[in-house]
């Protein structure tokens, strides 16, 4: 898998990342989710230089002038809930792509730290030979991405596979290598080094998915 770690090099999108971190500024929810967007916005626009462009002739009131413009077909997949905004930045850019959208959870059965992972809802177009997009802003243990991309297999083999993160860990970034075909590339923001005992980001920025919509009762 290749990572394309974002805030590797100084750019506004450090800010966006820190803002999403920050306790005074994340419970602006509005602000929370754009930030979000932004991102998504950002990352679709680096993940972007990686398709495959041809030469198009395009006709200006004045003349002709040659443009390249991107050949794939592109699926943007979100993971639902906290991939929502980020599903929005991604089609502000890639605005004529497919959509999926698809659930997972974290299930807690005897309401302590274990959690189990559960894939419900799935709409999705045909994957075969396109190219998935799969957004979701965080990337703790990995397992929802895995989960995720193992429930997809049944929608087709995609051609270029790219995940879209905003704050991952290293412990997760190791899983998604083992479990994710090797031509995986991954688009993150930022990478934290730990994880909590409830499988939580550390420092990270809490629960993406209640600081996006609010709480939820766990079940
Ligand atoms: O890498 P993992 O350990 O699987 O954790 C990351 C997942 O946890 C969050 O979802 P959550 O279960 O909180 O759902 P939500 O978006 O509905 O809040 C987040 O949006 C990811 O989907
Ligand atoms: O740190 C984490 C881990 C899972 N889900 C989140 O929203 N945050
Ligand atoms: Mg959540």
């Amino acid at each position: 898998m290749q990572v394309h770690h974002l805030t590797k090099t100084d750019s506004i999108a450090g800010k966006f990342v820190a803002q999403l971190r920050d306790i005074s500024i994340q419970n602006d929810r509005l602000r929370f989710r754009r930030n979000i967007e932004r991102l998504g916005e950002i990352l679709g626009y680096e993940l972007s230089k990686t398709l495959s462009f041809s030469e198009k002739q395009i006709q200006t009131p004045l003349g002709k002038s040659i443009q390249f413009l991107p050949d794939d077909e592109i699926v943007i997949c979100s993971i639902l809930r906290a991939g929502l905004p980020l599903h929005q930045g991604l089609l502000n850019y890639f605005d004529d792509a497919e959509n999926s959208f698809i659930s997972a959870y974290r299930h807690h059965p005897n309401n302590d730290e274990q959690f189990e992972i559960l894939v419900e809802y799935l709409a999705s177009p045909s994957l075969e030979g396109k190219t998935l997009i799969l957004a979701d802003p965080m990337l703790a243990t990995g397992r929802s991405f895995v989960n995720v991309y193992k429930a997809l297999q049944k929608m087709g083999t995609p051609e270029t596979i790219h995940l879209v993160s905003i704050i991952g860990s290293e412990e997760g970034i190791e899983y998604l290598e083992k479990e994710l075909p090797e031509k995986t590339q991954l688009w993150i923001a930022a990478v934290d080094g730990k994880l909590d005992k409830n499988g939580y980001i550390v420092p990270g920025l809490g629960d993406a998915g209640d600081l996006c919509f609010g709480n939820k009762l766990q079940h």
